[in-house]
């Protein structure tokens, strides 16, 4: 299946791209006055091989979720059951992600690719929190209540491929079967995703301690050192941003990923999440739809799917720029530019679903914006 859809991943249609080119000049707008849309409009063009692509709706945000062995090594400050927990928190609706999908209209869905602890059964009742004391009063609706507003309650999938990765700095963090695996998993997510009407894929992730294999991805596939590409994730103190830094040097010394090998940087050095998330870009890719990038784990994962298919890249849209450093050399490397960006370093697919707007807008122009010569303004 892997191999079916990097073959499926074709270029770029220019002849769509130079006629939203075109088109981009004759609307009644100082030419280049909508900056980066402009751009992605054309991008989006000759993704979708015409001029106007579809408008990308409805919005599907996947998140998937998984451990790390490498957790042992004290490179969060949470403990590990907080992975399985804050599965029940998106099930239930309660997560910033949710609050996000929500305002967004975008559908959520949770796919558990390698969760180590029990997941807790969701609760969707919306109950209010009766410490929320910042609840505005008599706000009708305010706060949990809105929780059963917008798009169908969030799925669970049980996708698991096994209970969380080895200790990566200790030995592989899975075999190259279980990178598959789990690549597939996140292939088959868009498939679905796709054939049930979604016109464009957000990422979502979860995983406690994964912004450490994260850091690892982007030096294996760059080539930057690990005191660029490592962050504080959740937020650790600076002697334990040091030991995080030495542990992904540790781990790389040990396997010395080869990048053009991306099934075994993903084996060595990733995550169940993240291998995921590279099926899932190259899912998209390979549909020709359009799939937005949320922070570091997902452009992590996204590096992985530009080795497997270079021409994936096409389809993917930076959502937004992660505080996380090594989201900023992910993002150089694959020749992105962000749309937005705001200091967020939360992950769920938060960033990806904020941006979501300015990718609609990009299209909307193309569709709905009258030309010079159709609305009878002068030019200049
Ligand atoms: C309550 C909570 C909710 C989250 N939502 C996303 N993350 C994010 O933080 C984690 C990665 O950071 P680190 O590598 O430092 O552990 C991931 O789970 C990521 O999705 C969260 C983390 C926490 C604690
Ligand atoms: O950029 C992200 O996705 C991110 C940053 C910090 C923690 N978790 C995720």
């Amino acid at each position: 299946m892997l191999e079916d859809t990097i073959g499926a991943v074709g270029p770029p249609d220019e002849p769509a791209m130079t006629a939203a080119r075109q088109l981009q000049a004759r609307l009644t707008k100082p030419a280049g006055s909508l900056g980066a849309l402009e751009d992605l409009s054309v991008r989006l063009a000759g993704l979708a091989g015409s001029c106007p692509p579809p408008v990308p709706a409805p919005a599907a945000v996947a998140i998937f979720a998984g451990d790390h062995g490498v957790h042992a090594q004290r490179v969060s400050p949470w403990p590990q059951e907080v992975t399985g927990q804050m599965v029940g928190n998106f099930l239930a609706g309660g997560a910033v992600v949710n609050a996000f999908a929500r305002q967004a209209g975008a559908s959520v869905t949770v796919i558990d690719v390698g969760v180590a602890g029990p997941l807790p059964v969701p609760d969707p009742s919306g109950v209010a929190d009766p410490e929320r004391t910042c609840s505005l009063d008599g706000a009708a609706g305010a706060g949990p209540l809105d929780r059963a507003a917008g798009p169908a309650v969030p799925r669970l999938v049980d996708a698991s491929v096994r209970r969380g990765t080895r200790d990566m700095t200790v030995t592989a963090a899975m075999t190259r079967d279980e990178a598959r695996a789990a690549v597939e998993v996140g292939i088959t997510i868009a498939e679905e995703l796709v054939d049930a009407g979604a016109g464009i894929l957000l990422t979502g992730d979860m995983g406690i301690a994964n912004t450490t294999p994260a850091a690892a991805l982007i030096a294996a596939f760059t080539g930057v050192d690990a005191a660029e590409t490592t962050g504080r994730g959740t937020g650790v103190d600076d002697l334990t941003y040091q030991h995080k830094i030495e542990v992904v040097r540790a781990a790389l010394r040990r396997h010395h990923p080869d990048p053009a090998d991306p099934l075994g940087v993903l084996a060595a050095v990733g995550g169940l999440e993240h291998a995921a998330l590279t099926g899932f870009v190259l899912g998209a890719a390979a549909h020709r739809v359009p799939v937005l990038l949320d922070g570091v784990i997902a452009v992590s994962a996204a590096l992985a799917a530009a080795a497997f298919a270079p021409a994936s890249v096409a389809a993917m849209v930076a959502g937004h720029r992660s505080a996380e450093p090594g989201a900023s050399v992910a993002l150089r490397q694959l020749g992105l530019t962000p749309l937005i960006d705001l200091g967020l370093r939360l992950g769920e697919g938060t960033g990806a679903l904020l941006a979501l707007p300015v990718v609609t807008g990009a299209v909307r122009v193309l569709h709905e914006v009258a030309t010079f010569d159709s609305a009878g303004v002068a030019e200049k």
